[in-house]
């Protein structure tokens, strides 16, 4: 996991501009050459430039990856102007991505790319800043992309990238394995349930997971992806205590085929599951390449595994996948309810039930596992996968 941590973080030195290149900027002949190519004097705006490039170094969160884009482009049109280098080959995805976030600001003024700089850092300083519930305020939560409460006896994890559709990053793969652990070692805890900060249970894999790494490095990232997913699913089929998913809101990706292992899913009406794996060149994950087709059978499953059929969630539950659809003003309240009724019972004997079930099918699922982790490491070497990566964040910067 740390190593891919490291492959992620690597996305951000090259990436904001006022980082990596620091260094760099700050040596003499960097500085001339910004203050006489880039303007006439070193004046006011210039000063609150520095300072924003010096606030950028202090920031205690790393800027996701689409901001780290947005600064490095304002900070090359602002020191050099519109973007006049030839565009990188198909495999450079960093340099392609950099390329294509500083070419999109089109022929903007360096003036205005310094102020927009300026407003982007000062914005981003401006969040971290501590807000007063914040400093009186509750236990902070150890995790930084998912929020873990307990209450009752219920251990809640909140994914809460609301700003991204709570899009699973690496640290948040990570961050659920290390909560679902917490879970299953708390004695006071007797259920866990699973939801989504704003309109979105989830949209899946971030695939800025796979923006970030140098063409020589893909193998090295692939093989990491396949351990850490594969630590991920593992975590799901060895949960002992129950284990429930309040599906709040759109639900796409991983965070669909997982739901096979919970042991009750909870559906908001406005809820969709959509696992588009072969559109984006990628292949079945969760074990739902064994579950699905057992729970569905053989077409509807493949309807949605193959073919990326989105569901609603009435169909998902006629499919077997949901347990039961609320409509959405009553779903906190419905679900609060069951997940309260179960929390009361007999820990002990719902450990022992939950696990007779799953002891029926516990190494198939991890053979299941194990071999959707192999196929997917494939597939995120392939062409396919990297053209379909490619036109997402083609979409977003056009
Ligand atoms: C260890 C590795 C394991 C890997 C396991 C593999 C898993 C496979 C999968 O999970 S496949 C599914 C992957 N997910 C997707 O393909 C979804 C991609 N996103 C979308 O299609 C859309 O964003 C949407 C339909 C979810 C929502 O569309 P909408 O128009 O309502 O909102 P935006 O597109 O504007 O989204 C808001 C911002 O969130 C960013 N974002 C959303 N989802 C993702 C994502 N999966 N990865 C990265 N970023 C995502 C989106 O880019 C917007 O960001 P911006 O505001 O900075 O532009």
């Amino acid at each position: 996991m740390a190593s891919a941590l490291r492959q992620c973080l690597r996305f951000s030195p090259a990436f904001a501009g006022g980082l990596s290149t620091r260094c760099l900027l700050n040596s003499r002949v960097r500085r001339t050459q910004f203050v006489h190519v880039g303007r006439t004097a070193f004046g006011a705006r210039d000063a609150e430039f520095e300072a924003a490039k010096e606030r950028l170094n202090t920031l205690q969160e790393e800027p996701d990856n689409n901001v780290k884009l947005q600064i490095y482009a304002l900070f090359k049109q602002a020191t050099k102007g519109a973007c006049n280098t030839p565009k990188p080959g198909a495999f450079d995805f960093v340099g392609r991505a950099k390329w294509q976030a500083w070419s999109g600001l089109g022929d903007i003024s360096q003036d205005e790319a310094q102020k927009q700089y300026i407003d982007l850092i000062n914005g981003l300083a401006g969040e971290e800043a501590p807000t007063e519930t914040e400093q009186g305020g509750e236990e902070a939560s150890a995790f930084k992309e998912i929020k873990v409460t307990k209450e009752n006896k219920v251990y809640s994890i909140l994914l809460n990238r609301p700003a991204k559709k709570n899009a699973i990053t690496w640290l948040m793969y990570d961050e659920i394995v290390q909560a679902l652990d917490q879970a299953r070692m708390d004695d006071s805890v007797t259920v866990a349930v699973i939801t989504g900060a704003g309109d979105y249970y989830c949209s899946g894999n971030d695939l800025g997971n796979f923006m970030n790494i140098d063409p020589e490095d893909m193998p090295k990232m692939a093989r990491d992806g396949r351990e850490l997913l594969r630590r991920f699913v593992t975590a799901f089929i060895d949960f002992p205590k129950p284990l429930i998913g309040a599906v709040n809101g759109p639900a796409v990706g991983v965070s669909v085929t997982v739901l096979g292992l919970f042991d009750a899913v909870y559906a908001t009406d406005k809820a969709t599951f959509n696992t588009p794996f072969t559109e984006l060149g990628q292949s079945a994950e969760g074990c739902s390449s064994y579950i699905f087709p057992k729970l569905m059978g053989n077409a509807k499953a493949n309807e949605m595994l193959l073919f990326n059929r989105k569901v609603t969630a009435h169909e998902a539950c006629e499919r077997g996948l949901v347990t039961e659809v609320f409509p959405h003003d009553s779903f906190q309240k419905e679900v609060q309810a069951k997940v309260d009724y179960v929390a009361q019972l007999p820990p002990q004997s719902v450990r022992e039930g939950k696990k007779l079930v799953r002891d029926q099918e516990r190494e198939q699922l991890h053979r299941a596992n194990e071999k959707e982790c192999e196929v997917l490491e494939g597939r995120w070497l392939s062409e396919e996968c990297v053209q379909a990566i490619m036109a997402f964040f083609s979409k977003k910067f056009a």
